[in-house]
């Protein structure tokens, strides 16, 4: 088991043609390109959260029925200067380290005297995020890195905050049907206050300004003003719909002050993260054509979410699904001394992902009585009118033990009914994945003895008509001694194998990634 977790990968940058077993469909073509930490120690240091592991970008290439494997660490700022020095140099989540402040360029980030926001890693291991024909890895600071999605070679290093007041933002953008990319940042403490910015990459630049990028052309949408100045909420993702973007304010803040301190303390960033048990949760809706946020206050009770699954209108409601947690377990489970050898004996969550569904009614009756539900749809999801005019809102309970949620996008915003996701029930690992019907609530599985399967990533087959036409794509690390990994292939409405293909590697658990369709690829190369 430690193994998994805390053994640094070797990166496979040369294609390795993988053995295919099953029948993959014709159309399946183009890259399944997938991020997360694959390096936990470097010369004799190590890092404390799993969270921190240096980014190692792999894919796996599907041409004409067969398959190819590559894998390359990002060439990040992060990672070149902490190869050079053989030693962890740049702080992460959950380990703060202490550079020679002569040796790197991130010394000026250290002269934390006039620096109230230190400067943050690039170590970009969350996400992948696509703008025009172009891809990104992406974290939650305001680095995200170019990355070349065949060959896995690391490009230019972009700074959101040189085109946004943004200090944090998102690694789980959002797409208009134009392909431009839409994101949430934090803005902390700009101009004595501190907001939620709302903030567009367009997916092309006009002609006469083609050598210009598309971060050149970027604009804040919307801004709403955090709560508190000094505790911004932190959030993960967010949601749309047609006309709102779903913002949702929860009491797992960062507090800034040991944030701006947390180096002169030796602390690391987690711990400027805590959850507030005793406030409650606040959702903000902003229309997309007014960029205005609806006036009336709606919240709920305190929680920590970090995955949106989707969200639309219905008869003048917002429907909103996420995954949501008591307490903030999930982040303390993943430092590496807990993920040892008997993590699943000791290391349980306090808190089970629960997939919650709220039903927010935005038009209502301006005279309903105090007490009174406002939600008009079927569903067991309640909004009350309180004394004070906000609406507190309870969830209807979809299921649980669910995590890294997936939906076909071209569903996101609209009215759906499936959810691919990893099942992890009482342990950080999950064992399984599921389809789950949003509307009658059943579930679908696939699992396999000693398996670790990924995010699972739904890819429509060309024209298809129903929701769920097309194919479930996940890799599967294998824990049993002697047994590959394995891309799997299941048929979306089933849930049924199609096939496997097995990379004989030694292969990292990963967080979040992209399938990239041919004709795409193609496009980037033009
Ligand atoms: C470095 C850094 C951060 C990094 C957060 C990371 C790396 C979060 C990863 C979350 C994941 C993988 C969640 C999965 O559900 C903060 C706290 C934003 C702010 C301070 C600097
Ligand atoms: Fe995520």
């Amino acid at each position: 088991m430690e193994t998994i977790f805390n053994r640094n990968k070797e990166e496979h940058p040369e294609p390795i043609r993988a053995e295919v077993q099953g029948q993959l469909p014709t159309w399946l073509q183009g890259v399944l390109l997938r991020n997360g930490p694959g390096m936990h120690t470097i010369g004799d240091t190590k890092y404390s959260h799993w969270f921190d592991g240096l980014a190692l970008l792999h894919s796996f290439t599907f041409k004409n029925g067969e398959v190819y494997y590559r894998s390359k660490y990002l060439r990040s700022d992060t990672y070149n200067c902490n190869i050079e020095a053989n030693r962890i140099v740049v702080s992460e989540f959950g380990t703060m380290a202490y550079p020679d402040p002569c040796k790197n360029i991130f010394a000026k980030a250290f002269s934390y005297l006039s620096h109230t926001i230190p400067e943050f890693t690039d170590n970009c291991l969350i996400n992948i995020m696509k703008s025009g024909d172009d891809y990104y890895a992406t974290s939650e600071t305001n680095f995200i890195r170019k990355i070349d999605p065949q060959t896995l070679e690391t490009l230019e290093k972009v700074d959101y905050s040189k085109y946004v007041a943004v200090n944090l933002a998102t690694s789980h953008p959002h797409y208009d049907s134009a392909g431009n990319i839409l994101n949430m940042g934090t803005s902390i403490v700009d101009k004595g206050k501190t907001k939620y910015l709302l903030f567009k990459i367009p997916s092309s630049v006009p002609e006469k300004e083609k050598k210009k990028s598309c971060f050149k052309h970027m604009e804040v949408v919307c801004s709403i003003p955090s709560r508190s100045l000094l505790q911004p909420s932190y959030y993960h993702s967010f949601g749309i719909t047609e006309n709102y973007i779903v913002f949702i304010e929860q009491p797992f803040k960062l507090d800034i002050v040991k944030l701006a301190t947390a180096y002169i303390r030796g602390v690391n960033w987690a711990s400027c993260l805590a959850f507030h048990k005793e406030d409650k949760t606040w959702f903000h809706f902003v229309d997309r054509k007014t960029k205005k946020e609806i006036s009336t206050k709606f919240c709920t009770d305190a929680m920590v979410l970090y995955h949106h699954i989707n969200a639309y209108e219905e008869d003048g409601h917002v429907v909103f699904d996420i995954i949501a947690y008591k307490d903030n377990s999930l982040y303390d489970m993943f430092y590496l001394k807990k993920l040892n050898k008997d993590f699943e004996e000791n290391n349980k969550l306090t808190s089970i992902p629960t997939c919650k569904r709220f039903v927010v009614p935005l038009q209502y009756d301006k005279d309903a009585e105090v007490g009174s539900n406002l939600v008009k749809l079927p569903t067991s999801a309640t909004a009350v009118k309180e004394k004070d005019g906000s609406i507190y809102c309870q969830p209807e309970i979809l299921c649980e033990g669910i995590e890294l949620p997936r939906v076909n996008y071209d569903y996101n915003g609209k009215k759906y009914k499936y959810v691919y996701a990893t099942e992890v029930q009482w342990s950080p690992v999950p064992t399984k994945i599921a389809k789950l019907n949003v509307q009658t609530k059943e579930i679908l599985h696939w699992g396999e003895e000693h398996c670790w399967p990924s995010e699972p990533i739904f890819v429509p087959s060309p024209g298809a008509r129903e929701e769920d036409e097309g194919v479930v794509l996940t890799c599967v690390v294998v824990s049993e001694p002697n047994k590959a990994p394995f891309l799997l292939i299941l048929d979306a409405k089933t849930f049924k194998e199609l096939g496997r293909a097995t990379v004989n590697v030694e292969m990292h658990l990963d967080l979040h990634g992209v399938f990239i369709p041919q004709n795409d690829l193609e496009a980037e190369t033009e």
